[in-house]
């Protein structure tokens, strides 16, 4: 599994790379160079005008590397050299020297960047990378505002956007790349909401370096990909019955939002679930076993929001619940929680309503175990535990968070961050924005509890289900974009199957 490890490691990493495999950093520029242009040219098509614009340090040495690679590959390419002469690096050098001499390469003076006018198809930045130590000014300041304001251009940055900071909040302005290419690990940063409008689509491209060689700067956050949860799938037998798939309970519902916890039930019969089971207020009970007959209904005996009247026996025959869309925040609900996770025994997925009634009776908090999830988002997460400045420090306390009451916090969003008692952190990959759209959580606390219900661990239900659920939104919004709703996530979860080839 990818690690994320800080920018500031960067340096390291590449020195105990090197003198490990006795190469040069002029090769494993290369290295970076070759991964860049071969995700390139998948991508662009040869006619395209390509502007590189290469700043003093190795990020710049890594666009003159592409610059000198794309141009032999026939590429219209168009260097721009930026930075003081005395500040160049060393491989960065090495690569202006190595520029053929039919490249065109133009040195940039403060007036060129003021009154340049530029005919590009794509804009390559290479200008700064992991090296940004400070907020962008001047020439670069300056360069970047241009870039920006180009219309009709595709914008790519080598790395990360120049002037986004790697394991810190922007300040200031930065390259607005509408994809980012990243060597062999994503870097922190490019996890933060705050920092969307400058990543674009983020691509991460191996350059050789194992991870063997990240271990020893590990900081415990992954970034989950396909291809890590695919052997986390338990298989069934030939001859598997509904009970090895698992029964799960949802519950919540309230007058009103029936619909959210009838999506969460439906999401996990198409995970897989041998069995469902919905417990609803009255109310609701009609509309689901009409609108899905596939579930049992279970009446809470009381009519318009769950209560202290639910019928408590029996509860043990399901082998996970999951709790809170729909529920409403009613006094009866939140007697009801309270009642029900003291009752239940098994594994548990609380979500929505469920974490909204946990933040305001906090001593809630205390019969959180190591087998159960909160799935909240950010406004949600940010009631439980108060407001926080940004993203990174959001972070840091959903990882307290989790540690503290041993339980799995899943803190939803792009790049959804699942946060482990032990302290690890994993980065989910997969999803778009597309899946922005009302009762699209409802769907992962369906997924997760139905994992969880099937046998899984408590840690491969979450990011099998958090991975699966992004890679159904993808499946789902392929043909509708903007108009993807929720319902098409759940239909898209057996393709999700096919997708990762788990039967
Ligand atoms: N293992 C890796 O990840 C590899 C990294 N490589 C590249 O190397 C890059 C890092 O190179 P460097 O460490 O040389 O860093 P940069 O290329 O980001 O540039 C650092 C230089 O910029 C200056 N600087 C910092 N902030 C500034 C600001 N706001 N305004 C003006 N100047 C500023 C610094 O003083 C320094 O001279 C990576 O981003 C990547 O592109 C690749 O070449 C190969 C492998
Ligand atoms: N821009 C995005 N990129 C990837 N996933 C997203 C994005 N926006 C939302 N999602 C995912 O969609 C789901 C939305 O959940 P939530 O906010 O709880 O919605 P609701 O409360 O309407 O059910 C989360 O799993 C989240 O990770
Ligand atoms: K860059």
């Amino acid at each position: 599994m990818l690690e994320i490890i800080s920018g500031t490691a960067v340096k390291k990493l590449d020195t105990d790379f090197i003198a490990e495999k006795g190469i040069t950093s002029h090769r494993l520029m290369e290295n970076a160079a070759q991964a860049f242009c071969d995700w390139f040219e998948s991508n662009y098509h040869r006619n395209d005008k390509v502007g590189i614009f290469c700043g003093p340090g190795n990020n710049g040495g890594d666009g003159l590397a592409i610059g000198r690679l794309l141009w032999r590959k026939g590429y219209d390419v168009i260097v721009f050299l930026l930075g003081e002469e005395g500040k160049v690096s060393a491989d960065c050098r090495l690569n202006r020297e190595l520029l053929p001499d039919k490249l065109p390469a133009i040195s940039m003076s403060a007036d060129d960047i003021a009154h340049m006018e530029f005919d590009l198809d794509v804009v390559i930045d290479a200008i700064l990378g992991v090296g940004v130590n400070r907020p962008l000014g001047g020439d670069f300041l300056g360069m970047i505002t241009k870039l920006n304001a180009l219309t009709h251009v595709s914008r790519v940055a080598v790395d990360i956007p120049t002037g986004v900071p790697s394991d810190e909040c922007l300040e200031g302005d930065a390259f607005k790349a509408d994809i980012t290419v990243s060597f062999q690990y994503p870097k922190f940063s490019l996890m933060f909401p705050e920092h969307a409008g400058y990543v674009g689509i983020l691509h991460v491209v191996s350059i050789g370096i194992g991870n063997k060689f990240m271990r020893q700067f590990s900081q415990n956050k992954f970034y989950l990909q396909l291809k890590d949860v695919v052997s986390r799938h338990l298989n069934f037998s030939r001859f598997a019955h509904k009970g090895d798939f698992g029964r799960v309970l949802l519950v919540g519902g309230s007058y009103g939002s029936i619909g959210a916890i009838r999506m969460c039930a439906e999401a996990s019969l198409r995970t897989g679930s041998g069995l469902a089971a919905c417990l609803v207020p009255t109310c609701g009970v009609q509309v689901l076993q009409v609108g899905l007959p596939e579930v049992q209904v279970i009446s809470s005996n009381s009519d318009r929001s769950l209560s202290l009247a639910y019928p408590k026996e029996g509860l043990d025959r399901y082998d996970a619940a999951g709790i809170g869309p729909g529920m409403g925040t009613t006094a009866d609900a939140k007697e009801f929680l309270l009642d029900f996770i003291k009752t239940f025994k098994g594994p548990k997925v609380l979500d929505a309503d469920a974490i909204n009634i946990l933040a305001q009776d906090k001593e809630m908090q205390e019969y959180l175990g190591e087998e159960d999830v909160l799935t909240p988002h950010v406004k949600e997460f940010e009631r439980l535990v108060g407001g926080c400045q940004n993203h990174k420090q959001r972070l840091a306390k959903a990882r307290e968070y989790s540690r503290q009451y041993g339980c799995v916090l899943v803190l939803k969003g792009a790049h959804t961050c699942i946060s482990f008692p032990d302290g690890t952190q994993y980065f989910n990959s997969s999803g778009n924005k597309h899946m922005a759209t009302g009762g699209a959580g409802d769907v992962l606390t369906g997924m997760i509890t139905s994992f969880l219900g099937q046998g899984y661990g408590v840690k491969n239900a979450v990011l099998c289900g958090v991975y699966q659920h992004g890679l159904a939104g993808e499946i789902a919004s392929e043909d509708k974009r903007r108009g993807t709703i929720a319902s098409d996530i759940i239909k898209a979860i057996p393709k999700s199957y096919l997708a990762l080839d788990v039967d």
